[in-house]
């Protein structure tokens, strides 16, 4: 499976937001991190890939056929979105709303299999002992990884997690992302997370794409990305690529003396 999006434009009203955003083939197996600052354009990247919104132009090909092309069901089943904020329903506990994530691939009977592959994904991302909690009345982390574990139990070929670890605490951001690229490398899926935080973006994603202003300013392999002066640039930081004792690359970011809190645009 791979992915190929090719000068796609997006706007809302008159107000473009994406300009001709292209990428290089993203390969199957891959998790790619999507960079930039606040309003760069990721969630609407996002959208657009997941037909929520409708690009102005441009193409967004999946294995050389437009996404565009494929009707809803058909994208729902090859596409998944997890957007920043998810919304839950109360009423549901762990078990039944993942279950249900599985089960908008049509069709209500359910099958042993279908048991058997939310308690796989539950399992997979550590999480079984949820599976009788009232979704309502998870913390708001355990949310969040009910709904990364909503998105993998649909094993699609393109995921799209929009800040996925934004609610998690160390541990569960190192066992979330670990076990999700896990599972883009077994199950061959693209995997694209939106990330804030350059330093996991160092150690999970194997490319980065990023955004300024709805512009693709650079991409690559991840430690390239991250050593460019544009990532300085972008963020309106000081940066620098380092590398630990045990080996790990971090960016190592300062705000520079005399420049002004930056207003999101
Ligand atoms: N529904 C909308 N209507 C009009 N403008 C929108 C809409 N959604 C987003 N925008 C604008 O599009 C721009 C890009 O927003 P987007 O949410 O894609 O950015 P982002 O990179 O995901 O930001 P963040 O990191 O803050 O979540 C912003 O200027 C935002 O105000």
């Amino acid at each position: 499976m791979t992915l190929i999006i090719d000068k796609l434009t997006v706007s809302y009203g008159n107000r473009q937001v994406l300009h001709q955003v292209s990428t290089e083939a993203l390969a199957p197996g891959s998790f790619i991190g999507l960079i930039g600052p606040n309003a760069a354009g990721k969630s609407t990247l996002f959208k657009a890939l997941g037909g929520l919104i409708r690009a102005r132009s441009g193409t967004m090909d999946l294995d050389g056929k437009s996404l565009d092309a494929l009707s809803r069901t058909e994208r729902a089943r090859q596409v998944v979105y997890m957007p920043q904020a998810y919304g839950c329903n109360a009423a549901l506990t762990v078990f039944e709303s993942v279950l249900l994530a599985l089960k908008q691939e049509g069709g209500w009977r359910v099958g042993g299999d279908q048991i058997a592959r939310v308690s796989a994904t539950l399992d997979t991302l550590s999480i079984p002992h949820l599976s009788d909690r009232p979704i309502g009345a998870l913390s708001g982390g355990q949310a969040q990884m009910v709904a990364v574990a909503q998105c993998l139990v649909r094993a699609p070929r393109l995921m799209l997690l929009d800040e996925p670890t934004s609610a998690l605490d160390l541990h569960h951001q190192l066992s979330i992302l670990t076990r999700v690229h896990e599972e883009a490398r077994r199950g061959g899926m693209v995997v694209i997370a939106a990330l804030h935080d350059l330093n996991l973006a160092a150690k999970f994603c194997d490319r980065l794409i990023l955004l300024r202003n709805g512009h693709v300013v650079a991409e690559g392999e991840t430690r390239k990305v991250l050593a460019l002066p544009a990532i300085g640039e972008t963020y309106q930081v000081t940066t620098s690529l380092e590398t630990s004792r045990s080996g790990n690359a971090y960016v190592d970011a300062r705000l520079p003396e005399r420049i002004p809190v930056r207003a999101v645009a």
